[in-house]
């Protein structure tokens, strides 16, 4: 076993067993900067910043796996205002501009009555004050920024509420790289920042990552080919091979994951009766610049987000893919310049 490795696997492993202790690769919120432990002949950064956040060892662990965990970074106090205001979206007592709440594709057809157990996630929250809070929280932005520089846009927001799979497996989300969804670039200045809302293990369905692969290239996604069916728009990586090196994420409550949009992640089923819940925003750098993809293998999201929106706001005319990415776009620290 290399050493990159064994690292990832003992982050793991002591993350899970060792709660209160920090382990040496698991960042923490109070551990020094980078500036402090800074060797001879420094190395050649790619995917983080110049900053006084990370260790020297925190960002070479994100520079090698594409991720960084750290620790208790959410309060339990913010994360108990983020269930409260979901719930009360869930049972429609509010109804923010803009947010799409959804249902798992097994219950998508039946009737139920409208609450938090029938909800598998919101999305797009950027209007709701509440829940929009989590994307401007200092504590979350202090590390964003050392992916993304200071001029920070938060893109994408959501609020996954995965439910007890019910046998057909649709409680699982493929494997797939987040830029696929993306119409922007440099993908090294985008960033999503995932927060447990509970303690998340392998039994009810924790973040799946492939360490290393952000240094891989966006592939071909599309619709898994899963006997019980798949959620509208949970593409997935086309030539997934169940043998790859997975490293399950266990994850306590206000645990952070930081993650580099080509990453390959996914997650299992929910096994236990209850609901699985994580609240995340994707960040970009607002130098980064929208690109076309037509004729690239990004059409077919491209066409699927297009059709939803027009439908969603009954427009009789095309919209361009980028307008639909500014209009979700908020500013939350610095310019806004191309975004
Ligand atoms: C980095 C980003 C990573 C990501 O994963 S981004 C993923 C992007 N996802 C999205 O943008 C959210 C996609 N979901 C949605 O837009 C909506 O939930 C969706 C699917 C349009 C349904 O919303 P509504 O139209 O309000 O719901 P509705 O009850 O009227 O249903 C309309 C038709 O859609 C179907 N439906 C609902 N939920 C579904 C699901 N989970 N999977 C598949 N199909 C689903 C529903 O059965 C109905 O179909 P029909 O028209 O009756 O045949
Ligand atoms: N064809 C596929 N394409 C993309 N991703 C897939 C495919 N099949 C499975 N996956 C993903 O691989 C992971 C493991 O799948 P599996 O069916 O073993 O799920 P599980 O047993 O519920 O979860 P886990 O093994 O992680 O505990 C999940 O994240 C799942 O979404
Ligand atoms: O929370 C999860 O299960 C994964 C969500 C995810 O990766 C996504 O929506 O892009
Ligand atoms: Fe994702
Ligand atoms: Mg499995």
């Amino acid at each position: 076993m290399d050493l990159k490795r064994a690292g990832v696997r003992m982050q793991v492993v002591l993350g899970h067993l060792s709660r209160p202790s920090v382990p040496a690769i698991v960042a923490h919120p109070l551990s020094g900067p980078a500036s402090s432990l800074a060797c001879s002949s420094p190395p050649q950064f790619q995917y983080t910043l110049d900053n006084d956040v990370l260790s020297l060892e925190q960002r070479k662990f994100y520079e090698e796996n594409g991720f960084l965990v750290i620790k208790n970074l959410v309060s339990d106090d913010d994360i108990q205002r983020f269930r409260n205001e979901f719930d009360r979206i869930c049972r429609k007592e509010v109804n923010p501009p803009g947010i799409v709440v959804m249902r798992d594709v097994a219950i998508a057809k039946m009737d139920y009555a409208p609450s938090e157990k029938v909800v598998m996630k919101v999305q797009d929250f950027q209007e709701d004050e509440e829940l929009f809070r989590y994307c401007t929280l200092p504590e979350v932005l202090k590390y964003v920024e050392c992916f993304t520089g200071p001029n920070i846009m938060a893109m994408h927001t959501m609020l996954i509420n995965k439910p007890s799979d019910t046998g057909k497996k649709t409680s699982r989300h493929p494997m797939h790289q987040d830029l696929h969804y993306f119409p922007f670039r440099p993908s090294d200045r985008i960033v999503c920042a995932w927060t447990a809302m509970e303690h998340i293990d392998r039994k009810n369905g924790c973040l799946v990552v492939l360490p290393g692969t952000h240094k891989g290239t966006l592939k071909p996604h599309g619709y898994p080919k899963w006997e019980g069916g798949v959620n509208k728009m949970y593409h997935g990586i086309q030539d997934y091979k169940p043998d790859s090196s997975r490293v399950h994420l266990v994850m306590e409550k206000g645990d952070t994951v930081f993650f580099h949009p080509l990453l390959i992640h996914g997650s299992g089923r929910n096994k236990t009766q209850g609901f699985r819940k994580a609240i995340s925003c994707h960040y970009a750098s607002s130098d980064c610049h929208y690109i076309s993809v037509d004729g690239t293998s990004q059409e077919n999201i491209q066409d699927e987000l297009k059709e939803i929106t027009i439908r969603r706001l009954g427009l009789d005319c095309n919209i361009e893919l980028k307008d639909i990415w500014r209009f979700r776009g908020r500013t939350v620290k610095g310019e806004r310049i191309n975004l």
